[in-house]
């Protein structure tokens, strides 16, 4: 229930327990002192009609379950209890009335019915009666409206041809909420009028056919559409808003919010899409339609917070057209020949650096743990072995890289283990060291030769060692003879990757060699990327970049986030490049949430891509999976910024593959800067980062979130 209260008026909007929010379950509205217009027809189109009834004293009650959407729109100048107070004086129309003001609504007011107008009659005729319809008959707004809200605006016509707009009647900060409107969703089959799948005969139906189109955006993935209840609906576009929006969809609102500082007669406007355009006010619009089909906008009114569109195909924004134009017209030899090209890191056309701490392990320098070892008879060994399997401590074997024996002539590091063994059998040690410089002299292959032995690391041995070997079988074989002293040896803590490595380490400890998987090795050898690859991230980044430049200057901080599919070079070429799931930027300002950060937004848009059921089909690295991965599992991620440390988890814990971003975020990001989140190795998961390193001249990593100071 969305409940609001203000000085005389007292309007609940309550939801249906047994229809949900359904649209079956209408509005209680207890006491409205204004008339609202209709469509002039009899009020059964879907716009509420709200008749006029005697105010009275506001309820008590009225506000004690309010929700948090609510209070946040009474919040920003509220004193003690914001819903209890006085409506502002907004209420009053300001603008003069028209000729024949008494006529401003067109609704009988003895009979609260509407009342037949006829177009000579209508000083102002907005909207225009859809399709031109001369005989539908429309009506008139009067040039103030009067209305419920306390932020200081007005409901006006100043330009007949636009029609109502929002007006600011005081200054207003930048960063306020003016209006939380609630929404009415519209299915696919409502909007469309016709059922899904069934054929498009490219004659418009159902509230798309209405005056409504002008008014709907884009709410879900599946198609819906939605119509902002209240206010939302009567802000105009402008390519250059002083208002930003964002939808809330778990709470079926729409918020709208100052992204400037506001001057008080101002009109307050927002950004409806880059696809739409007014043929009688926008000088760079076609001149065809007075406003391009919403549906078929980018991203519905303007994709503040929005998802962006998907479906599998290739984007096709200008500046790609040319490319892919160019692509389509080479033969399949030269697109293979062209998607094989490999770009090394190196070279000047590479334009991006790996943010990384981690040495390929080829050219890794011989690291050392320390370990516990012993020196005993070659019959031993079955026991030593047995021994170790059953006091490890650990599931995993930490020695496997390491030969568990080393004969004994085999020179050796190594400290007596008298000072740091783990229990205290220090006397009998001199005596077992003469011993076993006698034992050293006999060869290897004698079971009575004697070989040193690896039990366990240090850090995971079990404490009573001594005791523990002393008790065991081993001691049952060496019969009469002590078990000899333990000792610490340091020993290579990584398997080598060459011959060359191992050679060298084998000379502290043999070591065993893991091969470099042929596959793996071909491209860590070519170390670089196909061009298509290369030239798709690139595509990528300006995306992001400048969804974060228009973000910036939307008035919010200039950072955005895009999720795409990764891309695999078995499966992805130029012509068939990874899919693009959602863009998204921050909203800090708009929404006074700190948290919404662009990548944060982006994460939340993909789960609810997933609750939607929303994803595109399985990507080519899950061909079989009918379900969607887990959070990110496998997908990469564009940044036009270095993720915060929180974002930067957030990444991580999502499973995301790889990470680009454009700018560092100096002493604040967490992926290279203040910390690297990416290669921790105490966390659950890694993924790679790679840094732009590119010239500016093609615009990415220009503009207003260049030099962008980030907290962090
Ligand atoms: C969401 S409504 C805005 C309120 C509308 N002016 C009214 O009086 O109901 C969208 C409609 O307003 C008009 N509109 C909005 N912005 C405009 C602009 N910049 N130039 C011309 N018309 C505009 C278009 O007719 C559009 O279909």
């Amino acid at each position: 229930m969305l409940n609001c209260a203000a000085g005389n008026a007292d309007i609940r909007i309550e939801t249906d327990k047994k229809t949900g929010r359904g649209r079956g379950s209408s509005p209680t509205i207890d006491a409205l002192p204004l008339h609202h217009g209709t469509n002039g027809d009899d009020g059964a189109n879907g716009h509420p009609t709200l008749l006029a009834e005697p105010p009275h004293p506001p309820s008590s009650t009225a506000h004690a379950d309010l929700p948090s959407v609510a209070a946040l729109s009474l919040k920003d100048d509220a004193v003690d209890s914001p819903v209890e107070q006085e409506l502002p004086d907004t209420l009053a129309p300001t603008a003069a009335p028209p000729a024949g003001a008494g006529k401003r609504n067109n609704l009988d007011e003895t009979a609260g019915k509407p009342r037949g107008a006829s177009r000579t009659d209508l000083a102002y005729c907005y909207p225009p009666p859809p399709f031109g319809d001369s005989s539908s008959g429309s009506l008139a707004y009067p040039p103030a409206t009067p209305h419920l809200t306390r932020a200081p605006i007005e409901i006006a016509t100043r330009d007949s041809s636009v029609g109502r707009g929002v007006f600011a009647t005081e200054d207003i900060p930048a960063g306020q909420v003016i209006e939380i409107s609630p929404v009415l969703v519209l299915s696919q089959e409502e909007y469309k009028g016709r059922k899904e799948g069934a054929e498009d005969d490219g004659v418009l139906k159902g509230v798309e056919a209405s005056q409504l189109r002008g008014y709907v955006f884009t709410w879900g993935r599946d198609g819906s559409m939605a119509v902002a209840l209240g206010i939302g609906s009567l802000f105009n576009h402008s390519a250059s808003p002083n208002v930003t929006y964002s939808l809330d969809y778990s709470q079926y609102t729409i918020s709208y919010r100052t992204a400037k500082p506001v001057q008080r007669g101002d009109e307050l406007l927002i950004f409806y899409g880059h696809s739409v355009r007014f043929s009688h006010s926008d000088a760079a619009a076609p001149q065809d339609a007075q406003v391009e089909d919403v549906e078929t906008a980018e991203d519905g009114w303007g994709g503040l917070g929005n998802l962006d569109s998907f479906d599998g195909k290739l984007e096709q924004a200008d500046d790609d057209r040319a490319r892919l134009a160019h692509l389509k017209s080479l033969t399949p030899e030269q697109l293979a020949e062209r998607d094989e090209e490999v770009v090394g890191p190196h070279e000047a056309e590479f334009p991006w650096r790996k943010v990384t701490e981690i040495i390929d392990p080829e050219d890794a320098e011989l690291s050392l743990m320390t370990c516990y070892a012993i020196d005993l008879p070659a019959r031993c060994a079955g026991a030593v072995f047995q021994f170790v399997r059953k006091h490890s401590t650990r599931n995993k074997n930490e020695l496997s890289h390491l030969k568990r024996v080393r004969p004994i002539e085999s020179s050796r590091s190594s400290s007596p283990v008298e000072q740091d063994r783990p229990s205290d059998n220090a006397e009998e040690s001199d005596g077992r060291s003469s011993q076993l410089s006698e034992r050293r002299r006999t060869t290897r292959t004698d079971p009575d030769s004697y070989q040193s032995i690896l039990l366990f690391p240090v850090t995971s041995a079990p404490s009573n060692l001594v005791d523990l070997l002393t008790a065991s079988p081993v001691a049952d074989i060496l019969g009469s003879t002590p078990v000899p002293p333990l000792y610490t040896v340091e020993v290579p803590a990584e398997a080598a990757h060459t011959e060359q490595q191992a050679e060298e380490w084998s000379k502290v400890w043999p070591v065993t060699i893991v091969h470099i998987r042929e596959g793996a090795k071909a491209t860590r050898k070519k170390k670089g990327w196909e061009k298509a690859k290369l030239e798709w991230v690139e595509q990528q980044a300006r995306k992001v970049w400048e969804r974060a430049e228009e973000a910036g200057r939307q008035g919010e901080h200039p950072i955005a986030c895009r999720i795409t599919d990764s891309w695999s070079s078995p499966f992805h070429n130029s012509l068939r490049p990874p899919v693009s799931l959602v863009t998204a930027h921050d909203t800090r300002l708009s929404t006074g949430n700190v948290l919404t950060h662009a990548a944060s937004n982006a994460i939340d848009a993909v789960a609810y891509l997933d609750l939607q059921g929303g994803r595109p089909p399985p990507s080519a690295f899950c061909p079989d999976s009918a379900q969607p991965p887990y959070l990110l599992t496998g997908l990469t991620v564009f940044l036009s910024h270095e993720p915060c440390l929180l974002c930067s988890m957030s990444l991580l814990h999502s499973r995301i593959k790889n990470l680009f971003f454009i700018k560092r975020a100096p002493g604040a990001g967490g992926c290279g800067s203040l910390y690297s989140v990416h290669e921790d190795g105490g966390l659950n998961h890694r993924f790679e980062v790679w840094e732009w390193k590119g010239g500016r001249d093609g615009g990415i990593g220009v503009g207003a979130g260049e030099n962008l100071k980030l907290d962090p």
